[in-house]
């Protein structure tokens, strides 16, 4: 009887007991379930988190990710804003010039040295000067001072060639305008670098270009190679661009940039921009293709040797 009643008070106890182990197990299996999801949660965030920095560490090894050292949004004035660079060994085989020959190697950009109007007068005179031909590439240029303008694969020379119809292209008000800032160029460049603007001296070649995204022809059209000017012109000492249109407005792609060992620097171009720097290998540099629409600028170079000096272009006067 008593063991009965033992039995009969065990069974329900018993019971309950299953349940609180059943109801124990299922709870720890839950919690087990909610640990394992927080763990994978976990694990799949440190993932992530890794794969970041992951990507970050690689694009930071990507060549084509760039510093920019001007954006096209930017207005650089009153003062150009100035990069110094060490100046490459090549100098130490360079005859120098008082007075002209680099001390300080550097690049700069300035938006104080040529308006915005008079940027968009010196497009015209190009878009003029170039409709007259142009190459079948991408890449068109015209040497207002030989002359040279591309035509088809080649050049032709527009003062032999256009002869009396150029009167109706270009007015001794284009050339007084491309003068005046050749002069005020020279100035800007005289006063970065410390040196005296009257040992400078204009040298060849000087010229607008147009570029667009039509595909190249021939090795002229090819304008995205990387190239160090001294080398590539041979009497260049100092380099400046003055770009005539808005990147990202007027083209897209375009941009000027500098290669460094450490990575590239960017120059968005802006309608009156000017960018100069010393010529030598310190400023190896490309123009990046141009995706769409059409990018204007003007190649204005400087010499120390004045061997190798140029006078400024001016229109051919008309015959006796
Ligand atoms: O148009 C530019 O931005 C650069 C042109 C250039 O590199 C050159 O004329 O040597
Ligand atoms: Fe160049």
């Amino acid at each position: 009887m008593a063991q009965i009643r033992m039995r009969s008070a065990k069974g329900p106890n018993a019971s309950e007991i299953e349940k609180k182990i059943k109801r124990g197990n299922a709870l720890r299996q839950s919690s087990s379930w909610l640990s394992t999801r927080v763990v994978l949660a976990l694990l799949l965030a440190s993932a992530g988190v890794c794969g970041s920095f992951m990507w970050l560490y690689l694009s930071s090894l990507d060549p084509e990710i760039t510093e920019t050292l001007a954006r096209q949004s930017e207005l650089l004035s009153p003062e150009p804003r100035v990069f110094p660079v060490p100046c490459s060994q090549d100098y130490e085989q360079h005859k120098r010039f008082p007075g002209c020959t680099i001390q300080q190697c550097a690049r700069a950009v300035t938006d104080a040295v040529v308006t915005r109007e008079e940027a968009h007068v010196l497009r015209r005179l190009a878009e003029r000067g170039l409709s007259l031909a142009g190459s079948e590439g991408g890449a068109s240029i015209l040497d207002l001072h030989s002359g040279a303008l591309s035509m088809g694969k080649q050049f032709v020379n527009i003062y032999r060639y256009f002869g009396e119809q150029l009167d109706e292209v270009f007015t001794e008000e284009d050339f007084r305008l491309y003068r005046d800032v050749r002069r005020r160029i020279q100035s800007v460049i005289a006063r970065t670098f410390d040196l005296n603007a009257e040992h400078m001296y204009l040298t060849k070649p000087t010229f607008f270009s147009r570029i667009n995204s039509t595909e190249a022809h021939t090795q002229h059209d090819e304008y995205w190679h990387p190239h160090v000017d001294k080398v590539t012109y041979g009497s260049f000492d100092y380099t400046s661009l003055l770009y005539l249109t808005d990147y990202g407005a007027d083209f897209s792609g375009g941009r000027f940039i500098f290669m460094d060992p450490d990575g590239n620097r960017t120059v968005e171009p802006r309608a009156g921009r000017l960018s100069f720097f010393s010529s030598g290998s310190e400023n190896l540099h490309r123009v990046e293709k141009v995706t769409w629409g059409t990018r204007y600028a003007i190649t204005v170079s400087f010499t120390c040797d004045p061997a190798y000096g140029i006078s400024d272009p001016a229109l051919p006067t008309a015959g006796p």
